[in-house]
């Protein structure tokens, strides 16, 4: 393989970096300025209060500017990647890109500060000047030994972390995939043989964190461009490197490798040969992780010695070990508490918090990013992928605690698990509204059938909801194919002892199952040999006769097939409840702004004035299991009264309806969609409107509209969708869209039990 980027690559990036605007970030307000008195107060006059509020009291600036969040990303160039020093300017892509890595991963804003600057006199004093803007500094790509020197004296200096990301990220990251790779070959940290190639900031750096979890100095030889860093070595030596001295004649890597355990290329591209790893001891595990060429390419050396256990610093290969996996969390960690410092204990609470979660089962999301291709701990699996959505939900409360405990938290948390469960929606965003059906169905699980039992998403939130006990899952399937595929997911949950199958080609009930069936559905159509065949072919039947019989509590199907086939089945067999006309579907799209109800998105084409009513009245119970007060909006094209059209007076016939029927609601219509989510627009338009605020859930005239407002905020606000829920089934069921995530059969699956725990005897 080729370690050099392909040509593709390389144009494909500049044109990432040039379109459709000129580099990777802006700055966005998050406030208004939109007339005379916002102007007024985001500036002068308004501005001095808060600037007062801070001359009184420093503290303040967390309160009233964006401190706390604010990291400065400082590089003077000297270091960058492996790329060497090629000057603050050509930096600044580099870090651009940690900037837009904070805010993505993490939700930190980032000021990339390139300086043009390699006296570390003067860089001390620019730095430490800085400290009023910003909550923490993350210094990047400055060499050795300067980077030491300035480090050691910032953090003396300053009262906000201070940590350079090349030596303490890569020091925490490479501790976490050593933990583990030994822990795979069965070695213990105090016997083995570490070789490195480098001896800057990052190999150093790693080899100080090495060594204090257990690695003896004896143990490691350091090489750079020079050679073996031996005692009294006359050329570029510091006091940094010098600590690693070995008092020895071997002058080179291929003289000091052989018998090594790990190595560790912190160095450049290319500069482990295929026969130094040759004589590298057994099952060793090699960190290749110059950027963005390796030491050696892991196909070499996978050739070389298959035993070997290969590292990078790249994305396109497994055991990706690079910083990235945790400069978003310890800073995040350490600005939520407002830590005055990130120190020994908050490193080593990050190191342990990764190696700990390559060992869990992979999650569903990582699955995705890597095309399903399961990750189990391993060889190939040391540490997390970057894309685990749960780094932040163990590193960040690791580090904050970690803050905490060792007294350098100016505002420590009260509630750990409170500020955990956060993170958590800041990565789901689903989370967060999810929570209290979440809570209120662990409470009192109960038995969810599922139609597509042998699919990989439903096998995926199966493991998530045994883990969390949000239901007691039955999955329809043959029992041979749903073991393969949890084993090639890797999969802890087991049948039986997790949960049940329910076999469509071997059930011993498959005899009651067609009289039940014959007996619901007989007069629709349903002869006793059609009925036959559909309950060993459709599992859809087969969930919803689970339902009618008492064999399950609730049901949830498609995955595939078509809605309306799936609906007549449900209709056919389970019914409806008590009061409904019909059934419809209820859509939660979660956004950066809010979490917004819409119906009816799937079921009924044009509903009636009366089913309009009806359907408010059961999507406003619903959406108070959430914990949200329903505030309904009656959307249409017509705001209040400006147009008599057909569907105008029926949206208005509908809302008198819902008036007499729950005269409590806050509702209100005919309206615009504006007018519905803009408490501003509402007063122009009608200010004796009896809903306050921003409407969070919108009934739709019809089908059509319905359905393009979800799909458009879907798409358009990437927004997160939760449902359909279907609305108006005599027992919990519903039908899922062939785009639903593992994370959204979780979702849907509390919704279902938390509806079977108030059904009557549920
Ligand atoms: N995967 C990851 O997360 C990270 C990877 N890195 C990578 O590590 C490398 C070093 O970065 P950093 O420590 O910040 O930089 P430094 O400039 O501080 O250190 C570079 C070190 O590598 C040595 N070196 C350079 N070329 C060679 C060579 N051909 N043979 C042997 N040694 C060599 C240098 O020796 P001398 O000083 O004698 O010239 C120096 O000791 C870069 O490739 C960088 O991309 C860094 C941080 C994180
Ligand atoms: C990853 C990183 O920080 C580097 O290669 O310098
Ligand atoms: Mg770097």
């Amino acid at each position: 393989m080729d370690e050099n980027p392909s040509q593709d690559l390389k144009s494909g990036a500049l044109v990432y970096h040039s379109y459709p605007k000129p580099g990777k970030l802006e700055i966005q307000a998050t406030k208004p300025l939109g007339n005379q008195r916002d102007l007024a107060l985001a500036y002068s006059p308004g501005v001095a209060a808060a600037c007062e509020a801070i001359a009184a009291d420093p503290a303040t600036a967390a309160l009233y500017t964006v401190r706390q969040n604010l990291v400065a990303v400082v590089s003077n160039g000297t270091a960058v990647l492996g790329l060497g020093d090629i000057g603050p300017l050509a930096a600044k892509p580099v870090m651009e890109g940690k900037a837009v890595l904070f805010k993505k991963f993490a939700g930190i804003d980032v000021f990339d500060i390139e300086l043009a600057e390699k006296n570390v006199d003067r860089l001390v004093d620019i730095v430490a000047a800085l400290e009023p803007t910003f909550g923490g500094i993350n210094l990047e790509d400055i060499k050795a030994p300067e980077c030491f020197e300035l480090e050691e004296r910032l953090r003396a200096r300053m009262g906000i972390p201070v940590f350079h990301d090349d030596q303490h990220g890569t020091a925490i990251i490479v501790a976490a995939a050593v933990t583990n790779g030994l822990a795979l070959a069965g070695k213990a940290i105090g016997d083995v043989k570490i070789v490195t190639s480098g001896a800057g900031a990052a190999a150093l750096a790693c080899l100080n964190l090495l060594v204090s979890i257990g690695a003896r100095r004896e143990n490691i030889w350091v090489t750079d461009i020079d050679g073996v860093v031996y005692e009294g070595r006359p050329t570029l030596m510091d006091r940094w490197k010098a600590v690693y001295a070995q008092r020895t004649k071997l002058r080179t890597l291929a003289e000091v490798i052989p018998g090594a355990d790990i190595f560790l290329g912190l160095s450049a591209g290319g500069v482990l040969k295929p026969q130094m790893l040759e004589a590298m001891a057994p099952r060793p595990l090699v960190m290749a992780l110059a950027n963005p060429y390796p030491e050696i390419m892991p196909d070499v050396a996978e050739a070389t010695r298959p035993d070997a256990m290969m590292c990078t610093g790249r994305s396109d290969f497994p055991n990706q070990v690079n910083n990235v996996l945790c400069f978003p969390y310890i800073f995040r960690g350490a600005l939520d508490v407002g830590a005055t410092t990130i120190n020994e204990p908050m490193k080593a609470a990050a190191a342990s918090a990764i190696a700990a979660l390559a060992r869990e089962a992979p999650s569903d999301v990582v699955a995705r990013a890597y095309g399903g291709e399961a990750r189990l701990f391993g060889p190939r699996s040391l540490i997390p992928s970057p894309f685990d959505p749960r780094l932040i939900l163990r590193i960040a409360p690791a580090v904050a605690q970690a803050a905490m405990d060792s007294g350098v938290a100016t505002r420590p948390l009260g509630d750990l698990k409170a500020y955990a469960d956060g993170l958590g929606s800041f990565v789901f965003r689903s989370g967060f509204v999810m929570k209290p059906l979440i809570n209120q169905a662990k409470s009192d699980p109960k038995r969810v059938i599922y139609a597509e039992g042998e699919d990989e998403r439903v096998l995926r939130a199966v493991q998530v909801i045994i883990e969390e006990g949000i239901a007691r899952p039955i999955l329809v399937g043959r029992p041979s194919v749903i073991e393969t595929r949890l084993k090639r997911f890797g999969l802890s949950i087991r049948p039986m002892t997790d949960f049940d199958i329910t076999n469509p080609e071997d059930d011993p009930r498959y005899r009651d199952y067609v009289a039940s069936y014959v007996e619901v559905a007989g007069r629709r159509g349903i002869t006793p040999d059609a009925a036959k065949t559909l309950v060993r072919t459709n599992s859809t039947v087969i969930a919803a006769l689970a339902v009618k019989r008492g064999d399950a509590d609730a049901m949830i199907c498609g995955l595939e097939g078509r809605f309306q086939s799936r609906l007549k089945h449900i209709r056919d067999i389970i019914g409806l409840a008590p009061g409904s006309q019909d059934m419809a579907a209820l859509s939660l799209v979660i956004t950066q702004k809010g979490a917004f109800f819409l119906a009816d998105t799937h079921v009924r084409p044009d509903p009636s004035a009366e089913e309009i009513a009806d359907m408010t009245i059961a999507c406003a119970n619903h959406v108070e299991r959430f914990g949200m007060t329903p505030q309904i909006a009656l959307v249409s094209h017509s705001d209040f009264g400006s147009s008599d059209s057909p569907s105008a007076l029926k949206m208005r016939a509908a809302l008198s309806l819902v008036r007499q029927r729950a005269p409590d609601l806050e509702v209100d219509g005919e309206m615009a969609a504006d007018t519905a989510l803009s408490q501003v627009v509402r007063e122009r338009v009608y200010p004796a409107s009896r809903l306050q605020g921003v409407a969070n859930v919108l009934i739709m005239p019809n089908l059509d509209a319905a359905n393009v407002a979800f799909q458009f905020t879907k798409a358009l606000a990437d927004a997160l969708p939760v449902g359909p829920i279907l609305i108006g089934p005599a027992q919990p069921a519903h039908v899922l869209t062939h785009s639903v995530t593992a994370r959204g059969i979780v979702n849907i699956t509390a919704i279902a039990v938390v509806e079977a725990q108030v059904l009557p005897g549920g």
